[in-house]
């Protein structure tokens, strides 16, 4: 716990702030050094060596840049979290450093009111209940696989992505999260991302375009969207249009773990709740 609020700002992603990966000790035939009998060529690139990920989820991290860990998180752990955000929305509580946004439709709407049109909240770090999802040893454990074992939080966040009001403005556009992120490297970083209900593609999945963590952090700006582009939501430009969108369908406690390369932007949404993760 301590550890974990040495950090800068928390986020539900997680880095390693450590060392770079120890370079592997190539043996030389003729220097003396010996190579160790367990040692095998680099296999991995984005996942470390622990007991945790069977090969089949390491492979598909590997290839996709993202790993759905179904039935994670409690249902009694999000009841508290979704509490607790209602009691900071009532601003019965408000911790220090926490940031409010609001949708910027709604914003503007006669329809600004209370938790109604909060669309998220930023840097709860100061929030013991809600940081207590960065102390979960169910997310850590995952966690651990790509950032080793020295974990900070950078940044957290709790989005209540609003109902649209008919302007798109509930739409994330494609992004990379690395381009928020001051910090490298960009491989022990990780973010943990929670479904608190049933998620589709009615109230906005989360939108991944697979394999994009291998590619390089790419030029982000304002969407041209008529309707209005929420602040700081910032998207790519000239992402491949044949690179395939995969939707995630999620149930609430399933966890996404993806790498801060891949692309990914969630749609809008058309139902009248507000889709919590
Ligand atoms: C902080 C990063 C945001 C990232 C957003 C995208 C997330 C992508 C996920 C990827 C991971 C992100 C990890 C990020 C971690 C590193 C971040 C590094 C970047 C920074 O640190 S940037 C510095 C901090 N950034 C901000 O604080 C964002 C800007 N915030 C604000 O401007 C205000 O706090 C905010 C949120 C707009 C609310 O201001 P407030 O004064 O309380 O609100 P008012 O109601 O008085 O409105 C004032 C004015 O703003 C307009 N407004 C309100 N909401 C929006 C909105 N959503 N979009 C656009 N405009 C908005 C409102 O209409 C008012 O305008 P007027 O013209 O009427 O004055
Ligand atoms: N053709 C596109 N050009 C630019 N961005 C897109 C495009 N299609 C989707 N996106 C981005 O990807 C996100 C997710 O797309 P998705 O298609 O799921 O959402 P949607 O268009 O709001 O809803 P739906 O397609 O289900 O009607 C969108 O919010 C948008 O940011
Ligand atoms: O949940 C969303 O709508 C988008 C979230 C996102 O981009 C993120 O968590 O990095
Ligand atoms: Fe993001
Ligand atoms: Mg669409």
């Amino acid at each position: 716990m301590d550890q974990l609020r040495a950090g800068v700002r928390l986020r539900i992603v997680l880095g390693h702030l450590g060392h770079p990966l120890a370079a592997a000790i190539v043996a030389h035939p003729t220097s003396g050094t010996s190579s160790p009998a367990s040692f095998q060529p680099q296999q991995f690139q984005y996942t470390l060596d622990n007991n945790v990920l069977s090969l089949e989820q390491r492979k598909f991290y590997e290839e996709n840049g993202y790993l759905v860990i179904k039935n994670l998180v409690s249902h009694a752990d999000i009841q508290r979290f979704r509490s607790e955000f209602e009691r900071i929305c009532r601003k019965e509580v408000r911790p220090p450093g926490l940031m409010v946004m609001k949708d910027v439709a709604i914003v503007k709407s006669e329809q600004n009111l209370s938790e109604k049109s909060v669309t998220k909240i930023q840097d709860f770090q100061e929030d013991e209940e809600l940081f207590r999802y960065c102390t979960l040893p169910e997310i850590l454990k995952y966690v651990e696989c790509f950032t080793g074992p020295n974990i900070m939080a950078m940044h957290t966040m709790l989005i209540n992505k609003p109902p649209d009001v008919g302007k798109k403005t509930s739409r994330h556009p494609l992004h990379q999260d690395l381009h928020y992120f001051p910090f490298r490297p960009s491989n022990l970083i990780v973010c943990a991302w929670t479904a608190m209900e049933h998620i589709d593609r009615n109230n906005g999945c989360l939108v991944v375009l697979p394999g994009t963590h291998k590619g390089p952090l790419k030029p982000h700006d304002y969407p041209q969207w008529e309707g209005g582009v929420n602040i700081m939501y910032h998207g790519i430009q000239d992402y491949e249009k044949n690179n395939a969108r995969v939707h995630l369908v999620m149930e609430k406690g399933d966890t996404v773990f993806f790498h801060p390369l891949l692309i990914h932007g969630s749609g809008r949404n058309r139902t009248q709740g507000f889709r919590k993760v």
